[in-house]
């Protein structure tokens, strides 16, 4: 597959898995989304995924604070923009105003290939993001988690849900989310066998399950040898997501 399709599709997955757990009514009652993409691919796929929640009728406003490095970044940034998504300058130096202005962020800052320490140009975004207290979706691996170990820096950050792409990562047995998709079907029976991984029964035919899988935390738990002990669920057997995402919406909605 070509950087292209792979954006697209774990961008549109990524956004499908996102709908699951922030419905859009819900979450427009917390506030807007902020999506702070990153400068490798997984910021590629927080752009992607930005334009399919547009789309689909959320509320956002995008962070994009390094120059886009490749055609493909640029070509989505370019749909956004023609979106009319809005953009944002830069990082508040105050929390206090994220937590004012936004309902939720999605952390599309930093994929796998991250490695310890925080550069300095994105360090102060990436502080910030570790100080909020607005939840955090991470797109395939929280920001400053190595794919394979759980954090080691002083600065850690924890979302409130994950949505891993492809294939969850080792580090996401490291850590307990409110909910955990598993966005994008691409990987085939062939490579999976060859590689021994196991692969969720995606299911039939049906939007849903060409693109989603739940991953069932009970089932992780107590198991952080082996990613191949992650067990899922197909997306389409999970009805009982939360009426909200955001704990200001799960309250209001109980109330
Ligand atoms: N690779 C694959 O086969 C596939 C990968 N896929 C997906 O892509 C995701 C990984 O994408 P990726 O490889 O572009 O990595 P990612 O972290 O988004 O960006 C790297 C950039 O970040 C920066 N940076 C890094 N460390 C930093 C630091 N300490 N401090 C500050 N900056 C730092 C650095 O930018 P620079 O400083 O060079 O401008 C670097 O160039 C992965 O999660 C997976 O889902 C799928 O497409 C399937 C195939």
């Amino acid at each position: 597959m070509t950087l292209e399709q792979l954006l697209e599709h774990g961008g549109l997955s990524a956004a499908l898995a996102f709908t699951r757990i922030y419905p859009r009514e819900a979450l427009a009652r917390a506030g807007a989304a902020l999506v702070c993409c990153g400068p490798g691919d997984n910021g590629g796929y927080g752009l992607a995924c930005a334009k399919y929640l547009k789309i689909f009728g959320y509320k956002l406003t995008l962070f994009y604070p390094k120059t886009p490095s490749k055609p493909a970044y640029r070509q989505l940034l370019n749909q956004c923009e023609k979106l009319d998504i809005p953009f944002l300058s830069y990082m508040p130096g105050d929390v206090q105003v994220l937590q004012h202005n936004y309902g939720l962020i999605i952390d599309a800052l930093f994929g796998w290939t991250f490695q310890l320490p925080v550069k300095p140009d994105l360090a102060g975004v990436f502080g910030k993001l570790c100080d909020t207290t607005v939840p955090i979706v991470s797109i395939d691996v929280p920001s400053g988690w190595e794919a394979d170990k759980p954090p080691s820096g002083s600065q850690q950050l924890r979302p409130d849900s994950l949505i891993s792409l492809f294939l969850p990562k080792r580090c996401s047995l490291e850590f307990a989310v409110r909910r955990h998709y598993l966005a994008g079907r691409i990987i085939p029976v062939s490579m999976a066998t060859k590689l021994g991984l196991r692969l969720p029964c995606w299911g039939s035919a049906d939007s849903s399950s060409l693109t989603l899988a739940l991953i069932d935390p009970s089932a992780a738990a107590g198991d952080s040898e082996c990613l191949q002990s992650v067990s899922y669920r197909r997306a389409d057997s999970l009805v009982d997501y939360m009426p909200g995402g955001t704990a200001a919406a799960d309250a209001a909605a109980a109330a």
